[in-house]
């Protein structure tokens, strides 16, 4: 008997007006794998992680967390199923240092004290944050160590799905890597979802690719197959490669 998958949906579909951003997504996410989901601008890829998250109600169409229909859960208790979101536009507290950020997402875990100073610790050890990192009010860290203070975050509240949207967008190749370090210790307990755009990225870290297009799912398969893929090279990759020769 095959497992249940702990994320599915089933002809999911959000519609804004008379534009389906997705269209009919059938995906079968299993526990413990890391998924990338790639496609072209206006895929659908956002919309369709709002709608896993119930950020955006979708229009039909089932999710479904180990089996259970999430339909009619509002957002927080999708959130206390352990399912969490990191947006294109982090979501932090500006005004509070990086340790204070990261201990409210372990108090939300209903840690107690002890067990909670001793995750705040691992948790800036594991995302590279020194004292003097540690210390900074959020607000005036550089693009790169807010997105990291995030990541750190969900770490500290241990979800059991990590659904991440563009989380290198304006990284340098090696502000990347060590992202794609802190993510695989994330999935050490959870299972991740990642909207990329960042072939090099995508191809150390994803297990199985989702291809995305025109809010369907256009093709899944590994790295390699899908960068082999005719129609996936011409509505994406290809474009991508000529941009990122353009950009140089
Ligand atoms: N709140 C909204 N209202 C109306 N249309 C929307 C809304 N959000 C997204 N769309 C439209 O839905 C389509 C899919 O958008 P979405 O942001 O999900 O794409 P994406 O694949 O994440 O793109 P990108 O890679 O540029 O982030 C687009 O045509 C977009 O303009």
């Amino acid at each position: 008997m095959s497992e249940t998958p702990i994320l599915a949906t089933r002809g999911l579909v959000k519609r804004f007006g008379g534009l389906a951003a997705v269209d009919g997504v059938d995906l079968v996410i299993t526990a413990g794998e890391i998924r990338c989901l790639i496609g072209p601008n206006g895929a659908g890829k956002s919309t369709l992680f709002k709608c896993l998250t119930h950020q955006h109600q979708p229009t039909s169409g089932q999710v479904l967390f180990e089996g259970r229909d999430l339909h009619g859960l509002a957002t927080h208790r999708i959130a206390r199923l352990g399912i969490a979101i990191k947006n294109q536009i982090p979501s932090i507290y500006a005004n509070l240092d990086v340790r204070e950020n990261i201990r409210l997402a372990g108090l939300r875990r209903g840690l107690a004290k002890r067990q909670l100073d001793r995750v705040v610790e691992l948790t800036l050890d594991e995302i590279g944050f020194n004292e003097s990192l540690a210390s900074q009010p959020a607000a005036t860290l550089s693009h790169a160590h807010r997105q990291w203070c995030e990541l750190g975050m969900l770490l500290a509240s241990s979800p059991r799905i990590a659904l991440l949207d563009e989380p290198t967008a304006g990284m340098t190749r090696e502000e990347m890597l060590k992202t794609v370090d802190i993510i695989k210790l994330l999935n050490a307990s959870a299972t991740v979802i990642v909207v990329e755009h960042d072939l090099e990225f995508i191809a150390r870290l994803a297990q199985r690719v989702t291809v995305l297009h025109r809010g369907k799912v256009l093709v899944e398969d590994t790295m390699d197959k899908i960068e082999a893929n005719e129609i996936v090279r011409d509505i994406y990759l290809g474009r991508k490669k000529e941009a990122t020769h353009a950009e140089r």
